[in-house]
């Protein structure tokens, strides 16, 4: 087995690995990640006990427990840019050994929830909504530099939805949600296609003051529809999380706070309670 280079894979003179700054037994098997970094003290508020807190930049960590469940949670900070060194630095934390630095022979699939926020552009999903990613479909670039492997189903969604939304400006990439994950913890929740964004503003349809380029983006997207499914909300992590998740071989669940109600024009005037009942909810399903 060939060695991967200390350029390629950079390990802290400690040991941790470079931006995550984790050491490989600083990670449980099951890991929720959230956007905010002050988000990781309000999901560990609920935990019987916390046994590590250790961060570098963006990226803060604890890992603890709930009864006998050891739980990880990570902040990825904003975008899938950020996804791609958590997921690639989570991956190296457990499939690939440090002192020998080579891949190890039995994989481990980690189990990783996201507890995001994010806004809704469909009538029927209020403010107020937890709501599930059956899909991620990643409207910025992350995907144009790993080869994927999707499903005859998810190429042929893909297809669906590029013909419907021709002038993005983007090669949009689609995967699925661990079914495993979606049954455990969002059986009675709404399901739907969650399509990331690069950008919070134009990337999303927001027009403050600079000229959008993309006409009726939130349109385009709400009026999509295939068998029944439809793009739900849009946000900015989970497609990145969803196509990693499947190319490094762990299971990956996204679970959205809905914040924003884009065809109304609202936005949430409570969101940390909405963002609390996320948690609360699915924490209770993960150590069910
Ligand atoms: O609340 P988080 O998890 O950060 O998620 C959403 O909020 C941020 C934008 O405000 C983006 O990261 C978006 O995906
Ligand atoms: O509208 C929203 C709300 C939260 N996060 C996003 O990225 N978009």
């Amino acid at each position: 087995m060939s060695k991967i280079s200390e350029a390629d894979l950079i390990i802290n003179e400690d040991g941790s690995i470079y931006h995550l700054n984790l050491l490989p037994e600083d990670i449980a098997d099951t890991v929720i990640t959230v956007g905010d970094p002050d988000r990781v003290g309000e999901v560990t508020k609920h935990f019987d006990s916390i046994e590590l807190k250790k961060g570098k930049r963006e990226f803060k960590t604890q890992t603890g427990y709930i009864g006998k469940k050891r739980i990880t949670v990570l902040s990825t900070g904003i975008g899938t840019d950020n996804i791609d060194i958590v997921f690639n630095e989570l991956d190296a934390l457990v499939n690939i050994d440090f002192d020998t630095r080579e891949v190890k022979k039995e994989l481990k699939s980690l189990e990783i929830i996201r507890f995001g926020t994010s806004g809704s552009v469909q009538e029927n999903i209020e403010v107020g909504t937890i709501l599930a990613s059956s899909y991620g479909l990643g409207l910025d670039a992350l995907m144009n530099y790993y080869e994927a492997d999707n499903s005859i189903e998810e190429q042929y969604l893909l297809q669906k939805i590029t013909s419907h939304l021709p002038n993005l400006n983007a090669q949009p990439y689609l995967t699925a949600a661990s079914k495993e994950l979606l049954e455990k913890i969002a059986f009675d929740m709404p399901q739907g296609i969650t399509a990331t964004a690069p950008g919070f503003y134009a990337p999303q349809g927001r027009k403050v003051r600079a000229q959008l380029k993309v006409d009726n983006l939130i349109e385009k997207i709400n009026s999509f529809e295939h068998q029944n499914l439809k793009i739900t909300n849009l946000e900015m992590e989970t497609a990145g999380i969803y196509a990693l998740a499947n190319a490094l071989g762990h299971k990956a669940l996204s679970v959205n706070a809905i914040l924003a109600q884009r065809l109304k024009l609202k936005f949430a005037s409570n969101p940390q309670q909405i963002v609390d009942k996320m948690i609360k909810t699915v924490l209770e399903r993960v150590c069910g």
